[in-house]
């Protein structure tokens, strides 16, 4: 649906860009999982995307069309619930959909159905005449989504929606996101908290000084840290390790990526041969968190 191709940006006066050829497509029914550390350009491509910032190089596009023409056709395709919170404080929540479904034309029946919906959908009926400001961080989390909804965007574009949202709004925001695309929304997530983008991601992107260092589906991306033997142990050393592979951190856990044809259960005999009291061993999957860790050689905050 969504296909983004070489584009590059460079703020005025910065000395690198903060989006360098980035590669990346969204389809319909997916997620789209956007991954990357402070810095990396989550922002400004998603500022992109919304249209608040115009491509200096590549292209953008929607069902092949150019992005541009498309928002000046039809606005209200695109949905974006921005990192700020992005509604009136002073007014009630019926109030601020009801200004912001005016504001995406809605009219008539169809203005009051989607308000309905909307509010049913994020939870918040007993809400309704609870002005904005007097809202939790995570009912503020949910009415920027049902204002994001209103007009039933066919993308959706998700800034960490859930910063400073208590664990049960967490969860409803999350498998509120997995049942629109389950619905045939497209959707766009970028957040900090890889467990979410692997409860609800199909495809994975993982941004770094604004360049792509991976795109795949979440399994294939997984399945690239299978050869990595983590151990917890008494008596062990990188050199001790070294001879099955590359030790990639240590210690505590010990991080081996086994060289080709070595196994696991011949490392764990071969310890325990030589008296290494092994407490804890994992092999297989590899974490979302050790992939980006490889990748970036860094953590998603600094
Ligand atoms: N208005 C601006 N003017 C100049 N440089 C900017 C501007 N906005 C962002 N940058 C720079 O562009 C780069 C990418 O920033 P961006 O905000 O897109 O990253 P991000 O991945 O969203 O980070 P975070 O997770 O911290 O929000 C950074 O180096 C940042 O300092």
């Amino acid at each position: 649906m969504l296909a983004i191709d070489g584009l590059y940006h460079r703020y005025a006066g910065a000395s690198a860009p903060a989006l360098d050829g980035v590669q990346l497509q969204a389809a319909r029914g997916q997620v789209l999982g956007l991954l990357g550390p402070n810095g990396a350009g989550k922002t400004t491509l998603i500022s992109h995307l919304s249209g608040a910032l115009a491509p200096q190089r590549g292209q953008i596009t929607v069902d092949g069309q150019p992005l541009a023409a498309v928002r000046a056709r039809t606005p209200t395709r695109i949905g974006v619930a921005p990192q700020e919170l992005a509604f009136y404080p002073p007014l009630t929540v019926m109030e601020n959909l009801a200004c912001f479904a005016a504001a995406c034309g809605l009219r008539g029946a169809r203005r009051a159905g989607r308000i309905a919906a909307c509010l049913d959908f994020a939870r918040l009926q007993p809400f309704a005449d609870v002005r904005a400001e007097q809202l939790s961080g995570g009912l503020k989390r949910r009415l920027n989504l049902a204002i994001a909804l209103l007009p039933e965007p066919e993308l959706l574009l998700l800034d960490e929606p859930t910063v400073g949202v208590d664990p049960q709004s967490r969860a409803f925001v999350l498998d509120a996101i997995r049942a629109l695309a389950d619905a045939g929304t497209a959707v766009i997530y970028a957040s900090h908290y890889m467990e979410e983008i692997e409860a609800i991601a199909d495809r994975v992107l993982i941004l770094d000084h604004g360049r792509v260092l991976r795109d795949g589906p979440l399994d294939a991306l997984l399945a690239e840290g299978a050869t990595v033997l983590t151990l917890r142990a008494d008596g062990l050393s990188a050199e001790r390790l070294q001879r099955w592979g590359q030790v990639e951190q240590g210690p505590d856990p010990w991080c081996l990526r086994l060289a080709a044809h070595q196994r696991p259960s011949a490392v764990l005999v071969a310890l325990e041969a030589e008296g290494v009291d092994v407490r804890q061993a994992e092999f297989g999957r590899a974490s979302l968190e050790q992939l980006f860790m490889a990748l970036t050689h860094r953590a998603l905050r600094d």
